[in-house]
């Protein structure tokens, strides 16, 4: 990994840049794309599955006869790895339910929010160059719990393990799959595919601007989340191979991925490189992790504070502290994905099974959006209750007002009651 040493704040932007293609470019390669499954529907998608995945798609529902066979087709440890990731994940999401409270904001004037599941949203879980069935569990458990009535899931995989983890979320309506063509057909709904309200899920570069663009139509969406990353901050205390371990973790995902390591000691940063090579020899994915190796660097830093302003600006879908103090020094953040502290908590536990989502903001978003949560898959509808006798004590403030915005019929409103 290119090592820039002590770079002045001036550099700081061009130095954390992304490795991402011009959005514009892509943009122009997903349009159309979108436009012929709103236009074509099911056409379309089968003909991108050829252009594309290269299969040719008897049924582009997944038949229920694979989804029940897919228990037999799985080894038993993974399966009961897969229930144990539900669990601990169903744990963290539950405990995200919220009891309304209603608050009398004026003798007898009472509001409160109440709480319910969008009723159809769509999932997209990657399925490119892995079968990403842990994403499966990280979607379809919030969405469960919130009680969302319909969830469709879109993947170019045809995983037994993807279908397993759909069962066990209770996701029936599989379809077979990807990119911005399935983004599409979740969106505009075609002969076979239900059009959905919300779409979740992270993807490649296709699969995000394909997602930004039918936001832009009305279709809601959790947030970008695109190629992977992680920062790692790294002091004396590290141990360079664990830190080189999570930074091929995220590089593997792609070559388009990019891992960023920053530190006070010259001295780990030299130990991560070699630790890199080593372990980058005998890791299978060798070709994706070290493209994006290509697009990654390691950045010396003259102090904790320079760090922290850099890891700041950069907002890493997954940040880790590899240092001291991890926990105090985490309150200083206030822009990444999700924050994991210590040398014993490597990215990939939250990746699978510790319990937090790892559904994540990528490419600097994390700034303004938070990663998925139970929160993403339901809405909020406030109620409001006013009694005869509290008309009579907020009226008269209603009545001014309206009729402060010439809101007349507003104004009578309020009066024909009091
Ligand atoms: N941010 C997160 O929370 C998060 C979580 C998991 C995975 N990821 C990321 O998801 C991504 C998964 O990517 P993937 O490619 O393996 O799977 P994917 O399912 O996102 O994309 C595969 C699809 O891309 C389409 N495609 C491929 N080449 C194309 C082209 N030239 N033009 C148009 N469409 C094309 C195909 O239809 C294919 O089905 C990785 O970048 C990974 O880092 C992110
Ligand atoms: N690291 C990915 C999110 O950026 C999620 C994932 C799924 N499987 C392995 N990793
Ligand atoms: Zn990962």
């Amino acid at each position: 990994m290119k090592i820039i040493k002590y770079p002045k704040q001036s550099d700081y932007q061009a130095l954390l840049t992304r490795p991402t293609q011009d959005i514009a470019v892509i943009e122009q390669r997903v349009a159309p794309i979108l436009y012929r499954v709103k236009t074509e529907g099911d056409i379309a998608l089968r003909d991108f599955a050829l252009i594309f995945d290269k299969v040719h798609l008897e049924s582009i529902e997944m038949p229920s006869t694979e989804i029940e066979k897919a228990a037999s087709l799985l080894s038993d440890d993974l399966k009961q790895a897969i229930h144990q990731a539900y669990k601990n994940i169903h744990k963290f999401h539950e405990a995200q339910k919220s009891t309304p409270e209603k608050i009398e904001t004026m003798a007898g004037v009472t509001c409160w929010r109440k709480t319910v599941g969008i009723d159809k949203v769509g999932v997209y879980i990657p399925g490119g160059t892995a079968p990403l069935f842990s994403t499966v569990l990280m979607l379809g458990i919030p969405a469960q719990i919130a009680g969302c009535r319909e969830i469709v899931l879109c993947t170019p995989s045809n995983h037994p393990a993807i279908l397993y983890a759909a069962s066990l979320c209770g996701i029936t309506k599989v379809y077979r799959i990807g990119g911005a063509q399935a983004i599409a057909a979740m969106a505009y709904g075609t002969e076979t595919v239900p059009q959905v309200y919300k779409i979740f899920g992270p993807g490649n570069q296709y699969v995000t601007a394909a997602k930004m663009l039918v936001n832009k139509e009305g279709i809601a969406i959790d947030m970008p989340a695109g190629p992977s990353e992680v920062a790692v901050y790294a002091d004396d205390s590290a141990n360079p191979a664990f830190v080189a371990a999570d930074l091929l973790s995220q590089a593997e995902h792609g070559v388009d991925s990019q891992v960023l390591l920053v530190s006070t000691s010259e001295k780990i940063i030299e130990a991560v490189n070699e630790e890199l090579t080593k372990q980058l020899a005998v890791l299978p994915r060798a070709d994706f992790a070290s493209k994006a190796l290509e697009n990654s660097q390691a950045i010396l830093v003259e102090n904790q504070e320079i760090a922290l302003a850099l890891l700041n600006d950069y907002a890493a879908e997954h940040l880790i502290l590899s240092i001291e103090n991890a926990e105090e020094v985490s309150e200083k953040i206030y822009q990444a994905g999700s924050i994991f502290l210590g040398n014993y908590t490597p990215e990939s536990a939250g990746d699978y099974a510790s319990g937090t989502n790892h559904t994540l903001p990528t490419n600097g978003y994390a700034r303004a959006y938070s990663g998925v949560s139970l929160d993403s898959f339901v809405k909020k509808i406030t109620v409001q209750h006013i009694t005869k006798e509290g008309i009579q004590n907020l009226g008269k403030t209603i009545i001014e007002m309206a009729e402060a915005e010439s809101l007349d019929a507003h104004a009578n409103a309020v009066k024909i009651r009091m």
